[in-house]
């Protein structure tokens, strides 16, 4: 089965240093992947790659089959995409943003309005269709974001931090709409650097697989699987134990040490085998934690 997106040894350099460095993975048509990593992680450059925005150093990138550098026409056509920063004008309407799109992508009327139509119903914005786009709020861009990269029907979503800067309840909005997709079948390759994100979006659900998470760092991909491969593989169980300032010297970041285990009960029975438990706590693993391990660093 060809892979829905393809990185093989790709690297990116900025002024010699390489900001994406020797990644390699590869996502399943219908999967959900979540690359998570701290700010200036590589994440950005990763899917302005696969997506023809910028051009890899050196490795080769695929999505639905096609080269992205020696098909970019084609690659382009198979894929949406919904950036950081707002694309959408806010000059225009809603409806004028979508037509837009829908012109450069050359869909024939009538399926053009048509599909404006059920798109704009899709993100609950139809009945903003006149008004400009600078009228809307963060939360309602990103939605007509979504509903325009949807528009000439790409077999892959791709979304670069979907929800920064948005509130709780709107960022849970746009979760919906992003595993609704998935379970219809759509290729989703999102990044954030917000753990509980991906934890919601690559858990299990009715009627789709568990998605997959890739840890970026310093341009690198330093651990990839499932929420509970990755638990498993770390230890499920964790004891945090406080460091004293002599041991963690002048690195406050640093003030605990962890402990991993198998599972939660034998992380409990160490503790309860300490004489002195001062500073001592007991917890279930989470992506965080992990991160911290292989790295020695925080998220953000
Ligand atoms: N056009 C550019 N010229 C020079 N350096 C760049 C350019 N684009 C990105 N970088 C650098 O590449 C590194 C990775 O940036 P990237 O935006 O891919 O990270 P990220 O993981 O997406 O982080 P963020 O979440 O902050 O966007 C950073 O150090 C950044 O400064």
């Amino acid at each position: 089965m060809t892979a829905a997106v393809l990185l093989e040894n790709v690297f990116k350099f900025y002024k010699n240093i390489p900001v994406v460095n020797d990644l390699s993975f590869a996502i399943a048509p219908g999967e959900i992947f979540a690359l998570l990593g701290p700010n200036g992680a590589g994440k950005s450059t990763t899917i302005r790659m696969l997506t023809t925005l910028t051009k890899p150093s050196q490795g080769h990138l695929e999505v639905a089959g096609y080269d992205v550098v020696k098909q970019p026409i084609q690659a382009k056509q198979s894929i949406g995409v919904v950036l950081q920063q707002t694309s959408v004008d806010g000059d225009l309407s809603v409806w004028e943003n979508m037509e837009l799109h829908g012109r450069l992508h050359h869909i024939a009327n009538p399926q053009r309005q048509r599909l404006i139509n059920q798109w704009l119903e899709y993100v609950e914005l139809a009945d903003r269709r006149d008004d400009l786009v600078k009228t809307l709020s963060g939360g309602m861009k990103r939605r007509l974001q979504i509903a325009r990269a949807l528009l000439h029907r790409p077999q892959i979503l791709f979304l670069d931090e979907p929800t920064v800067g948005l509130d709780p309840q709107t960022r849970r909005r746009l979760w919906e709409i992003i595993r609704d997709l998935n379970k219809q079948g759509m290729t989703m390759l999102l990044t954030t650097h917000y753990m509980d994100e991906v934890e919601y979006l690559c858990g299990a659900f009715e009627g789709t697989g568990p998605g997959r998470i890739g840890i970026m760092d310093s341009g690198k991909l330093i651990t990839l699987g499932t929420l509970q491969q990755l638990r498993s593989a770390h230890g499920e169980g964790l004891v945090m134990k406080q460091l004293g300032i002599a041991e963690a010297g002048n690195d406050s970041a640093r003030r605990w040490e962890y402990l991993f285990f198998p599972s939660l009960e034998e992380a409990n029975t160490y503790l309860n085998q300490q004489p002195d438990k001062t500073g001592m706590m007991v917890r279930s693993s989470n992506l965080e934690d992990i991160f911290v391990e292989l790295t020695g660093r925080q998220l953000d």
